[in-house]
């Protein structure tokens, strides 16, 4: 399936008290985490990116700069957020099979997630990505509590929200043509027209940025998650994959980019793991010259080291 994603990313941060879109976040404007996300997945073949008309220039840079196969267009978006997804909907081709609805204001969501949420999709099946609620939920009138909802029926949406092209389409033309209220997600346009909305269970830290704080909580999380948001003096664990003839080669490759070697395990069955820790500024470049070394065959992982502190005191004495 074909899938094209509407990145929703206008209105005015009323709550985190300034338009939030593109704050500073982990060293990257906030839109530009789900723009690499969503640009790193070779199912989604076009995005739409929505905001106000003063971002648009610059969220075109940063989508342009992000996006390698897939389109890109940025547009304008409504006085409501439904107004906005309708505008990222219209902005994506026909070709499209799919789409899922994302909020820019979701940073942290995470491809696997999002495949999670695209699995059920078909016609007049949709989904949405949620979590159980933890806080006992009160219904309250004039400051008074009326009713506590039974909690274990309550899931708190996210986004994405996943449906077929033609189904997010006629929900929200529906919506449009009956002219009732906005509403606050896509999943009560698709079940208002009758699709089946599946909860697919997703990602506490999949969270919306919302007051300010949630942006300290967003910053601690993405510096700790992901490699492409590290310093150059941040310390990662690096393992090599390769065929044991190019233990050597590989071992004095990080020697000369002042790695310090863990282990070497002999144990798997045609491929040696080399263990070692690295800077992040250390490891540019490595995958292309572990190649050359090693064959196309050879693979390393990183992973932000939490020894990183120990590491550098070694390196002191
Ligand atoms: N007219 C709008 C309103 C919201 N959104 C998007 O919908 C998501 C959820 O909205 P919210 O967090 O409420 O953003 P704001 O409307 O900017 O915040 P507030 O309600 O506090 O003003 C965000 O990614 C926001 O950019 C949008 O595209 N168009
Ligand atoms: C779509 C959403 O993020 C699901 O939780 C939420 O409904 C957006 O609401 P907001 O009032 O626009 O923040």
């Amino acid at each position: 399936m074909i899938w094209g994603a509407v990145i929703v990313a206008a209105g005015r941060g009323t709550r985190f008290g300034r338009p939030k879109q593109l704050v500073e976040l982990a060293g990257r404007p906030m839109i530009a985490w789900s723009v690499l996300t969503f640009a790193s997945m070779p199912e989604i073949s076009e995005i739409a990116i929505v905001t106000e008309p003063e971002f648009i220039e610059r969220i075109e840079a940063i989508a342009h700069a992000a996006v390698r196969h897939a389109t890109v267009r940025v547009v304008r978006g409504g006085d409501e957020r439904q107004a906005s997804v309708r505008a990222g909907i219209e902005a994506l081709g026909d070709g499209v099979a799919a789409i899922l609805v994302h909020d820019g204001a979701r940073p942290l969501v995470q491809a696997v997630d999002v495949r999670a949420g695209m699995r059920p999709v078909q016609p007049g099946i949709a989904s949405l990505l949620a979590t159980p609620v933890v806080d006992t939920v009160k219904v309250v009138a004039d400051g008074k509590v009326t009713r506590t909802l039974d909690r274990a029926e309550l899931w708190a949406a996210q986004t994405p929200q996943f449906a077929t092209a033609r189904d997010l389409r006629r929900a929200h033309a529906d919506a449009v043509r009956h002219g009732t209220p906005a509403a606050t997600d896509d999943a009560a346009l698709l079940e208002r027209a009758g699709l089946d909305v599946l909860v697919v269970p997703g990602a506490p830290e999949n969270f919306k940025v919302t007051l300010p704080t949630d942006l300290v909580r967003a910053e601690a999380l993405l510096r700790e998650r992901a490699p492409h948001a590290l310093t150059d003096e941040e310390v990662l664990l690096v393992e090599c994959y390769v065929d044991p003839g190019a233990v050597d080669a590989v071992l004095s490759e990080l020697e000369a980019r002042d790695a310090r070697i863990d282990e070497i395990d002999r144990e798997l069955p045609g491929a040696n793991v080399v263990r070692a820790y690295a800077s992040s500024a250390a490891l540019r470049g490595f995958g292309a010259r572990l190649h050359a070394l090693a064959g196309e065959q050879a693979v390393f992982t990183a992973h932000l080291s939490h020894l990183a502190p120990r590491i550098a005191v070694d390196r002191e004495h």
